[in-house]
């Protein structure tokens, strides 16, 4: 039987759980560990019928997959965002004949001990960044996108402005001390794509990447956030053989410096004005020479 032409074609769909916050205590005696997620699932594959005729007969129900993100996080641990993503989309991959791949979004919020040594069991919630992490499995090849967003970084010189194009509408000020300062986002791509190579260890890469990324940004001598940026990029690149691709979204988050004349006063690059719009935003992907750059370029959506 030849099914009818269809005026109108299903495409691109997925379905899963969004936003599972779990938080998994590991007891080590009485010193407590705490891992605080936030998993999405989103499941892909043969999901024709359900869209065309309401059969369900393929549909492991999104209850399903919030279900099996709080029984693993018991039966597995995690260990880190990424190992427990990879269990995850393993599990629904090969565990489901429909599902062709699995896509795990995951926040990660830190906790710093608080408390006396003798009491390892309170924690104040970082205000820092945010990790993420998204991992992608097609039953074969694995896709994993790890950074972070939200994490402010500011120097308060080393950094200038000039130089640039000027046209009847620029009235910007050439600059040769400034503020520059920025709320990093950014995402990082694996080389590892394959079961028969050795996983990273990803909370030891996650430590380092970040490391290297701040180091950047604080010894650079800036010219531009554009330069910046691919100081940062490239130093991940350089020192972490695990990353074949960084991409950066950093709005410059302007400091502009204040006029104290009218009350007799001289600003002498110490009172500033920190607009939080609009801002200039700087976006790029540094790339391990001769890789393919995969990470979207739109990192909202990450
Ligand atoms: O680092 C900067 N890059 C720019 O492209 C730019 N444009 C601008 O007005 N200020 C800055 N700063």
């Amino acid at each position: 039987m030849t099914t009818p032409a269809r005026p109108a074609v299903l495409a691109q769909n997925q379905y899963g759980k969004a936003e599972n916050r779990v938080v998994r205590i590991t007891r080590d005696g009485d010193t407590h560990h705490i891992k605080d997620l936030n998993v999405s699932v989103a499941l892909s594959g043969d999901m024709e019928e359900v869209h065309y005729s309401g059969s369900n007969a393929n549909v492991l129900p999104t209850d399903t997959t919030k279900n099996t993100v709080y029984a693993f996080a018991k039966e597995h641990g995690i260990e880190s965002a990424e190992q427990f993503g990879i269990h995850l989309a393993r599990h629904f991959v090969t565990s489901q004949e429909p599902i062709g791949q699995a896509r795990i979004r995951i926040e990660e919020y830190s906790w710093q001990r608080i408390g006396t040594p003798d009491k390892q069991h309170s924690f104040a919630r970082e205000g820092q960044e945010t990790r993420v992490t998204q991992i992608t499995y097609d039953g074969s090849s694995w896709q994993v996108v790890s950074g972070l967003k939200d994490l402010v970084v500011l120097n308060s010189t080393d950094s200038e402005f000039w130089g640039y194009v000027k046209d009847k509408y620029t009235t910007l000020k050439e600059t040769h001390d400034r503020i520059l300062a920025t709320e990093v986002s950014a995402r990082w791509r694996f080389g590892w794509t394959d079961d028969a190579q050795p996983a990273p260890d990803w909370e030891e890469s996650y430590a380092q990447v970040r490391r290297h990324l701040l180091d950047a940004f604080a010894e650079t001598y800036s010219l531009s956030l554009q330069q910046t940026l691919y100081q940062m990029g490239a130093r991940i690149i350089e020192h972490r053989d695990e990353i074949d691709e960084v991409r950066f979204s950093l709005p410059n988050k302007h400091h502009f410096l204040v006029d104290l004349e009218p009350f007799g006063l001289k600003n002498d690059n110490e009172v500033y004005y920190a607009a939080d719009r609009p801002y200039g935003l700087i976006e790029a992907t540094v790339l391990r020479d001769g890789r393919e750059a995969l990470i979207p370029v739109d990192l909202t959506n990450l």
